[in-house]
């Protein structure tokens, strides 16, 4: 069967790719029923995310919307961007933008080297990110799987994973993750996490973005155990 994106080889790959991750997230329970969505770059101002409400486990390469990272629709056989204006092809027709696609768009403005994010409603990182609401940050550290984060070299680093509170506006969210990159730099950041809501997590590649999930996921669960581990000890 052919995609409406079969006449752009690289768009199809990216897409390919952001199929693959939602089965695997899918599977993993980290992005089960319509939660989660994932994005890769364009070119300097352009992405690919997944369309809003579809079944993150269940995703055909259809289900792609390109964007420019000023949140126009562009038409799918951009490719790379250099397509600008409003939507012309099947892509707006066939499916509207992820809801959070403007916190896609900001990561990749504010950090020019992320190639993918991928946003996931794990339960692990659901829970932690509620428990931490009130401190704003979750910290790790002392664990080897820290070096799975780009540029950590030792266990003894401390990971300070931000926690913004949860909203429907996606501006005033963009808006509180800019703050704390004002504040704070983007340059140790990994991901965040939204209370009672998931994880973001990017990286140079689709790879990357990957690792740097899987990473947070056995991090987060480690954490939650030895709390619980410590909360019933004698
Ligand atoms: C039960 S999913 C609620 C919306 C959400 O948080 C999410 O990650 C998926 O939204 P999208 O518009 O990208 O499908
Ligand atoms: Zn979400």
């Amino acid at each position: 069967m052919t995609s409406h994106l079969s006449h752009h080889p690289a768009l199809e790959a990216a897409a390919s790719q952001l199929v693959a991750v939602g089965r695997d997230f899918y599977e993993r329970g980290w992005a089960l029923a319509t939660g989660g969505n994932f994005s890769m770059r364009l070119g300097t101002n352009a992405m690919v995310i997944t369309a809003s409400g579809r079944e993150k486990g269940e995703l055909t390469v259809d289900d792609m919307v390109v964007m420019d990272l000023d949140g126009r629709m562009l038409p799918s056989n951009s490719g790379s961007g250099s397509g600008s204006g409003p939507a012309s092809s099947s892509s707006s027709s066939r499916a509207r933008p992820s809801a959070e696609t403007k916190l896609h768009a900001r990561l990749y403005t504010r950090i020019p080297h992320a190639g993918a994010v991928l946003h996931v409603h794990s339960p692990s990182a659901t829970v932690l990110s509620r428990l931490d609401a009130p401190q704003g940050v979750l910290e790790i550290s002392g664990y080897e799987m820290l070096k799975a984060l780009s540029d950590v070299r030792t266990h003894q680093h401390t990971e300070r994973v931000p926690i913004f509170s949860n909203t429907q506006n996606m501006e005033d969210l963009a808006h509180e993750v800019d703050a704390w990159m004002d504040a704070f730099g983007s340059d140790a950041l990994h991901g965040y996490l939204v209370a009672g809501h998931g994880l973001y997590a990017w990286g140079r590649t689709m790879r990357e973005a990957r690792r740097h999930v899987e990473a947070f996921e056995f991090l987060f669960d480690c954490t939650l155990r030895t709390r619980n581990a410590t909360r019933h000890a004698p």
